[in-house]
C-alpha cells in the first residue's frame, strides 16, 4: 500500500505561468468525455473532442446535443428559438478528430477520459508528450489510478494534474483536482480556475486512490454486492433502502449501471492490486459475470437492471 502513504502536493519550481485554459482537447468521447466537453464548450471553451473511430464521435456529438436540449427545455423553457440558437452556438465550438497526436498541437489542456486502465493511459500520454507544446497541461480524469503513476510517462510532471468530473458532469457540481508532489502551483492553480470557470466547485485532494468521494463510494458499492451475493437483500430493496433511507439520489444497483460495470470492474480489479488482502475489496462474481457477458449497465442496455 505505498500508494495509500504517498507524499501529496508539495510544490516544485515551474518553467511555466499559470496558463489560461482556453482550448482543451478531451481524449475519450464517452459518457465523460462528452459531458466535459459539453459543459467546456457551454462556457466560451474551444474544445477538441479526441476518440479512436469517426462513428463513436459522431455519436458522442449527438449525446452532447441530446444534453444540450435537456439543459434548453428549462433554461429557455418560454424561448425555443433562443434555445436552439444556444445549442448551435455551444455546437460551434466543439470540434472532433481521430488523431490524438494532432489535435494536441495546438491546445492548453490535454484532459484524458479513456479506459481505467493504467497502461493505456500511460501510453496516450506518452505519445502526446512529444507532440504537446510546452506550456500544455495534461490531466486525467481517472476514478481511483495514482496521477503521478500516469504522469510518469511523460517529462511534465509539474505540469500534470488530475481533474476528476462526476457523472452526469453537465448536473454534478464537484471536481476533485488533484496535484502530486511534482505538480507546479501554477499548473494547479490553472486547474482550480478552469473547473471554476466551467461552473463548477473543485475540491483540492491528494494523489491517493479514490481521492476524497471514491475512496467512500467504492467499498460502499462493493459492499452492497456483498450483501446481496450473500442473500441479504433484494438490489431493488437495496436500492430503496438506500434512496429513502439514507437520502441518495439512486441506489448502489442502480448507480452502478449508471456509471458502467466495465469502469467499475476496471476501478475494483486496480483496487485490489493495490490493497490485495482486504477482504473489503473482494472480487463479486455477479459483477464479473454481467461484465463476461457485455452487459455494462445503461450504455449496453442492461446491467444489473433492463433498460429500453
Ligand atoms: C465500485 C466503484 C464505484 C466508483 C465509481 C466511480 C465513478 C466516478 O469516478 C465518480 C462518479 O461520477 S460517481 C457517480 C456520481 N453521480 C451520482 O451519484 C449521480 C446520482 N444521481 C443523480 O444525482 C440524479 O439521479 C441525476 C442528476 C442523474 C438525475 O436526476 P433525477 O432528478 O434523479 O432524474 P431525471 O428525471 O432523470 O433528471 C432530472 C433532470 O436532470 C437533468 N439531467 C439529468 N441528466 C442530464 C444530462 N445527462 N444532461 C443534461 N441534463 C440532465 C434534466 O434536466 C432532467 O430532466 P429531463 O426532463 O429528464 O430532461
Ligand atoms: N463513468 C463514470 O461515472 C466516471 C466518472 C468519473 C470518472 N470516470 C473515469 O473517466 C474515464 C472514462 O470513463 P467513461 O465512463 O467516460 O468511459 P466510456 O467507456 O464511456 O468512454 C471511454 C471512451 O474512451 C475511448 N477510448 C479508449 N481508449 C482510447 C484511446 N487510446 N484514445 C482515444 N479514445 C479512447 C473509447 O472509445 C470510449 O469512447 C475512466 O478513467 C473512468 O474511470 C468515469
Amino acid at each position: 500500500m505505498a500508494f495509500f502513504h504517498q507524499i501529496c502536493r508539495g510544490f516544485s519550481s515551474s518553467a511555466v505561468r499559470a496558463v489560461v485554459i482556453k482550448h482543451v482537447t478531451i481524449i475519450g468521447g464517452g459518457q465523460m468525455g462528452s459531458g466535459i466537453a459539453q459543459v467546456a464548450a457551454s462556457t466560451g471553451h474551444s474544445v477538441t473532442l479526441v476518440d479512436t473511430s469517426e462513428d463513436i464521435l459522431k455519436k458522442s456529438v449527438k449525446t452532447i446535443e441530446g444534453s444540450l436540449r435537456r439543459v434548453v427545455k428549462k433554461k429557455f423553457a418560454d424561448k425555443p428559438e433562443a434555445g436552439e440558437e444556444y445549442v448551435q452556438k455551444v455546437l460551434k465550438n466543439v470540434s472532433t478528430s481521430s488523431d490524438a497526436g494532432s489535435a494536441a498541437q495546438g491546445t492548453d489542456l490535454v484532459l484524458e477520459a479513456i479506459v481505467e486502465n493504467l497502461q493505456v493511459k500511460q501510453d496516450l500520454f506518452s505519445h502526446l508528450d512529444k507532440l504537446a507544446p510546452a506550456h500544455t497541461i495534461f490531466a486525467s480524469n481517472t476514478s481511483s489510478l495514482s496521477i503521478s503513476d500516469i504522469a510518469s510517462s511523460t517529462s511534465r510532471l509539474d505540469r500534470f494534474g488530475g481533474l476528476h468530473f462526476f457523472n452526469p458532469v453537465p448536473m454534478m457540481k464537484l471536481v476533485e483536482v488533484c496535484g502530486t508532489s511534482a505538480t507546479s502551483q501554477e499548473t494547479f492553480d490553472s486547474l482550480m480556475n478552469f473547473s471554476k470557470e466551467l461552473g463548477k466547485t473543485p475540491v483540492s485532494c491528494k494523489d491517493t486512490p479514490g481521492f476524497i468521494v471514491n475512496r467512500l463510494l467504492v467499498p460502499y458499492i462493493l459492499e452492497a454486492y456483498h450483501l446481496h451475493e450473500r442473500g441479504h437483500g433484494s438490489k431493488e430493496d437495496v436500492d430503496i433502502a438506500m434512496k429513502l433511507g439514507a437520502g441518495y439520489p439512486m441506489g448502489p444497483f442502480e448507480l452502478s449501471d449508471y456509471i458502467g460495470l466495465d469502469t467499475i470492474k476496471f476501478i475494483l480489479d486496480g483496487w485490489r492490486v493495490m490493497d490485495p488482502n482486504n477482504p473489503s475489496f473482494a472480487p463479486s462474481e455477479l459483477l464479473n459475470k454481467l461484465v463476461a457477458e457485455g452487459k455494462l449497465g445503461k450504455k449496453t442496455g442492461e446491467g444489473f437492471y433492463k433498460y429500453k
